[in-house]
């Protein structure tokens, strides 16, 4: 396991993105309805999965990294050539929550180290399982994610559902925007 390689960066129109979060958020079940367009049965992502996606243009590359505790510490190792980082959290599960945003904090002070300019890429942050009762704004989420004391000056927060495949678009395509080299 290492850093992402890839052999289409020279293409101006790739871009490598990361799918993260802690177990159960579900990054993968979002990969699998970006790439199929299908809500997939999961298991427990022990390593990563790796799909490529074409999307408005540009040809994206996506990494879901597992989000189990043994798992992340890799997840700053695979950050080095990433474009872009999507971070997804369940936003049903409030005794979670504060672990997730700690682990956010920490990949990005990770990441800073190995100079990784989190205070420059975009970021994308999915509050899925929104089709669920109980499931935190878009607002209570920026809040339990505490994005004022975060080095993000480019985020964006959506509530989606990987499940049923609500926004998962909107969010890509606020991304897309960010990525695209200015005409
Ligand atoms: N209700 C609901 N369940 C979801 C949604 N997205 C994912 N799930 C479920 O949440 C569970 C975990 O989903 P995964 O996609 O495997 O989660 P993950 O983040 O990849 O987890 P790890 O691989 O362990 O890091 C599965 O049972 C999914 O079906 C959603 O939008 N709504
Ligand atoms: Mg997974």
């Amino acid at each position: 396991m290492g850093c992402i390689q890839s052999s289409e960066k020279k293409n101006a129109n790739h871009r490598s993105l990361l799918l993260l979060g802690i177990d159960g958020a579900g990054s993968t079940t979002v990969l699998y309805q970006l790439v199929q367009h299908e809500r997939v049965e999961t298991i427990p992502t022990l390593a990563f999965n790796r799909e490529t996606l074409t999307f408005e243009g540009m040809e994206y590359e996506i990494w879901d990294i597992g989000g189990n505790d043994k798992v992340r510490p890799l997840w700053t190792k695979y950050a080095r050539e990433a474009h872009a980082i999507i971070y997804v959290v369940d936003a049903t599960d409030k005794n979670r929550l504060p672990m997730a945003a700690q682990e956010l904090k920490l990949f990005i002070d990770d990441s800073e180290n190995n100079h990784y300019p989190t205070s420059k890429n975009p970021l994308l942050i999915f509050a899925n399982k929104q089709e669920m009762d109980g499931a935190k704004n878009v607002d209570e989420m920026r809040e339990a994610l505490g994005m004022d004391s975060l080095p993000f000056s480019n985020y964006k927060i959506v509530g989606c559902s990987a499940k049923t495949g609500d926004s998962l678009n909107e969010g890509l395509h606020w991304l897309t925007q960010q990525l695209k080299e200015p005409e």
